[in-house]
């Protein structure tokens, strides 16, 4: 197979150069499985890193570390360290549900709640405390907005969110994340569900969600990679490869298994 890719304009990016979260000599255990090994990175604040590999390599393991979503696997164990804006988010006593606030997720299926568009979306700031109706009218509103697709579902806020497409469900799955205030938005293969044209719409709301969050997105798909992202992390094994513009690794990749990955020679 051989794979063309246009890597995006760099100059379309408005990173901040501002690092969000610091990765360092982070190791991490399902029981005896060495699932992720000595990994550093510095994430960039308002910009998209894609993680990219072949199967079973670790990049959902490691997305999943940055929210600490792994908290639920009994058998987990995380070595190193850590740090959103500076703080270790596995330090004792740091509050996970305020993590996962800052730091929202959206998965590779579409999975509303099984209630009305209006409910997914207040569900999240009702949980924080906000009962005041304009104002939650106003945050779904925002939101639905901010994952364009306001103008699809503002005459159908009280229909099930489940009965809409695939596609629109994904965008509101988005919007339910953005609902929360989030900081940095968590993707794991996003539109691996999705037909060729709701790909498109979340990759276009990926390039102006960067505005305001910073996106990590897991993806199998190296054009999807090379068209949205600025930076790309190439995962073998439980190890970084090579961590880098994306330019720089779909062009002129200095490891020859980034070369072998990206021109389809494996995986
Ligand atoms: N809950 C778990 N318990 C035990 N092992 C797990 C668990 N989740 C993942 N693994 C193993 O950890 C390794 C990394 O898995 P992970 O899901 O992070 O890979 P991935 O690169 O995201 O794969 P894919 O692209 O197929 O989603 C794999 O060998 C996987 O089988």
């Amino acid at each position: 197979m051989s794979v063309t890719l246009k890597a995006k304009d760099a100059n379309a990016s408005n990173s901040t150069g501002k690092t969000k979260f610091k990765i360092s000599d982070l190791d991490f255990y399902y029981g005896d499985f060495h699932a992720l090994k000595n990994l550093n990175m510095d994430i960039e604040e308002n910009i998209v890193t894609a993680f990219i590999g072949p199967s079973g390599c670790g990049k959902s393991t490691f997305l999943k570390t940055l929210n600490r979503m792994q908290d639920l696997v009994s058998y987990a164990k995380v070595d190193g360290l850590i740090s959103l804006d500076g703080q270790d988010i596995y330090q004792k006593n740091y509050d996970v549900n305020e993590l996962r606030k800052r730091v929202g997720m959206v998965f590779q299926h579409p999975n509303p709640f099984p209630k009305s568009i209006y409910d997914n979306i207040a569900y999240g700031p009702r949980t924080h405390g906000i009962k005041d109706s304009a104002q939650l009218d106003q945050i779904v509103e925002e939101s639905l907005r901010g994952a364009a697709i306001w103008d699809e579902v503002k005459d159908k806020l009280h229909r099930k969110a489940t009965d809409i497409s695939g596609g629109q469900q994904q965008r509101i799955c988005i919007a339910r994340a953005i609902a929360n205030g989030p900081e940095v938005l968590l993707m794991d293969e996003p539109t691996s569900a999705l037909d060729p044209i709701s790909t498109n719409k979340i990759e276009d709301l990926i390039n102006e969600l960067k505005e305001k969050y910073t996106v990590v997105i897991v993806t199998h798909n190296m054009q999807q990679a090379a068209r949205i992202s600025d930076k790309t992390a190439f995962f073998l094994n439980g190890e970084v490869i090579e961590f880098d513009d994306t330019e720089t690794i779909f062009s002129t990749p200095k490891d020859q298994r980034t070369n072998d990955y990206i021109s389809g020679r494996f995986g």
